[in-house]
């Protein structure tokens, strides 16, 4: 395919909002169509009410006056008819809403369920948030009342200008002249505004980043005194928005004053009255005839104000739809394909060759080989930014490696359905993730059928259960709400989740740094008794708490620098060797002959 035929396939593509709405489209169409026919036949009282004051004024000298009740009558039924499509276009689109907002958080609720672990972080959820909240009640209103808005005013445009045509074509030239008006004093203003346009944006951006500085930086700011340096950036930043709103909005406030001016009903008036009577002396119309242009001309006004306002509206409401369509299509971690799931045989985990990069010049490992003998305990130690969380979390399969294979009971974790995995593999991660349920909930996360005993009989391994009794409602306590935790209970709360699940392996991530000094030992207890017998990848800070692991890995800029036992790395007097010298936990002469 030629890069012509590229672009004009993309140029063909729909766009975000009608991607969005595709479910729905058809039925918003028909509620759009309902809503124009309603508002055309609900404005027949007004052509039924210059019906009836021109033939009383016409025949106003004749015995015999013409009955009015045919017309009294077909305009009342045509408005109560007009009034039953509108309800119905209203109720059609209502409905499709709800389908919609259904299908969309159904439809991202499934593509969550898909994506990899790594990819719920703080900005992931405030995106979601975003998405799932702010932009489906934006789409709400495109949905359940743009269309609608837009058939009514297009209605009830199209009506009058038949209506005033059919009656006498100069006149209705006539009184339409200040609506194409409009949309040209619009365009000047949209011509003049788009030149400071860029400017605009770009100040109210560098607000928005300085007003967030300046409100995080508070306790910093008052803590160190440096109040009068932090206001002059925000305050720079305010003179800077203001003056470029001066210059953005100047050209554009006094175009469109004009062209409001000209579709004020006022102006149409005026405008249909001097026609009217230049008409009338020409001897084009007679005077009464200007009568059904004097009320339905002026009542073209306010839906051309609604559509303009509308389809500004539609700027926002595309916004919203790229975001909904970004969370849709987030790439999510592909599941092994139908017929080529592996089930482990055995608990051995090994990494070959294993490489991974956050971007394409974020390189975190390279070349990691090694492997998890069952029933061993290996530690991961390294300086900040080694690489060990990153390691551990492709072990979780938060992600897949960028090159290499990880294997758990031969099968590579790629081929390993989820459930088999994560009933195999158990962790507990420095950042604990309790859900907004009760504490049992919160324990039986992975194992909801689990009864009380067995929820406890976890508490308590996790040395955290008189501690959820001592909670208002004890196991029933909801968290965040009566159930306000410490760091370091949390962490025994996700202690206990992992203990009841029971599984294998178990990866430990710094799994006491939320903790004071009494919560670390209990934590720590907790876990050696949990660690018995399983296999054990533990990622440590401290280098004094995996001095017992049967085998330290020593990461350095994303690769295995060194390997071995605690006694044989300081023998060696390399980098582990130093890291403990500098932690100053003890000499290596000291541990040497402690260890002996
Ligand atoms: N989400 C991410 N996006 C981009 N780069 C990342 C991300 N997470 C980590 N990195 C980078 O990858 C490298 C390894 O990070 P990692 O968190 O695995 O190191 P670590 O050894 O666990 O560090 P620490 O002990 O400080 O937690 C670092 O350079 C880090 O900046």
């Amino acid at each position: 395919m030629s890069a012509h035929d590229t672009a004009s396939a993309k140029s063909k593509e729909p766009g975000p909002i009608r991607r969005v709405l595709q479910p729905i489209h058809g039925r918003l169409i028909a509620a759009a169509l309902l809503a124009a026919l309603g508002s055309m036949l609900a404005l027949a009282p007004l052509a039924g009410i210059a019906h009836i004051a021109t033939s009383l004024l016409a025949d106003s000298g004749k015995a015999a006056q013409p009955s009015i009740w045919p017309t009294v009558i077909a305009s009342v039924a045509s408005m109560l008819l007009g009034m039953a499509l509108l309800s119905a276009g209203e109720l059609l689109a209502h409905m499709a809403d709800g389908h919609l907002n259904h299908h969309l958080r159904r439809a991202a609720a499934q593509r969550l369920a898909q994506v990899p672990l790594g990819w719920f972080t703080e900005r992931a959820s405030g995106e979601v948030k975003q998405a799932m909240q702010d932009d489906i009640a934006t789409l709400h209103s495109l949905t359940a009342h743009f269309y609608t808005a837009v058939g009514r005013a297009a209605g009830a445009i199209l009506i009058s200008a038949i209506y005033l045509f059919a009656l006498d074509w100069r006149m209705a030239i006539a009184a339409l002249l200040p609506f194409p008006g409009f949309f040209l004093f619009l365009q000047r203003a949209m011509k003049a505004s788009g030149a400071n346009m860029q400017e605009f944006v770009g100040r109210l951006g560098r607000l928005n980043s300085a007003t967030v500085e300046f409100v995080n930086g508070i306790p910093v700011v008052k803590a160190f005194g440096a109040s009068g340096q932090a206001h002059e950036g925000y305050r720079a930043a305010v003179d800077g928005f203001a003056q470029s709103f001066v210059d953005f909005t100047r050209p554009l406030v006094a175009a469109m004053a004009h062209a409001h001016a000209l579709v004020a009903p006022v102006t149409v008036l005026g405008v249909v009255l001097a026609f009217g009577a230049l008409f009338t002396h020409l001897g084009w119309v007679a005077p009464v005839e200007v009568l059904p242009f004097v009320l339905v001309a002026p009542g073209i006004c306010a839906p051309v104000l609604l559509l303009h306002t509308l389809l500004h509206d539609l700027q926002g409401a595309t916004g919203a739809a790229q975001r909904v369509l970004a969370l849709l299509e987030t790439p999510v971690l592909a599941g092994p394909p139908p017929g080529q799931q592996a089930l482990p045989q055995g608990q051995e985990v090994r990494f070959e060759n294993v490489a991974y990069a956050y971007g394409a010049d974020q390189q975190a490992l390279k070349d990691i080989s090694f492997t998890l003998a069952p029933g061993t305990v290996t530690a991961i130690v390294g300086p900040s930014g080694a690489g060990k969380s990153t390691l551990a979390r492709l072990l979780l399969r938060f992600f897949d490696p960028s090159e290499g294979r990880i294997t758990l009971g031969g099968a590579d974790l790629r081929q390993i359905e989820s459930t088999q995995l994560y009933r195999r593999i158990g962790f507990v991660l420095q950042e604990v993730r309790l859900i907004h349920a009760s504490v049992r909930d919160n324990i039986a996360l992975g194992r909801p059928a689990a009864s009380q005993q067995e929820i406890e009989a976890a508490a308590r391994a996790a040395n955290i259960h008189e501690r959820i009794l001592a909670l208002p409602r004890g196991y029933d306590s909801v968290v965040g709400e009566d159930a306000e935790l410490s760091g370091g209970e949390r962490q025994r709360v996700s202690i206990a989740r992992a203990v009841l699940l029971d599984p294998p392996i178990l990866v430990l991530d710094e799994a006491t740094a939320a903790a004071d000094a009494g919560n670390e030992a209990a934590i720590q207890d907790a876990l050696s008794r949990f660690a018995q017998g399983r296999t054990l990848l533990v990622i440590a800070h401290r280098l004094d708490t995996v001095m017992q692991a049967d085998r330290i890995l020593v990461l350095d800029g994303g690769a295995i620098v060194e390997q071995g036992s605690h006694a044989q790395l300081l023998a060696q007097q390399g980098r582990y060797a130093r890291l403990w010298t500098q932690g100053g936990y003890t000499t290596s002469t000291e541990l040497e002959g402690a260890s002996c």
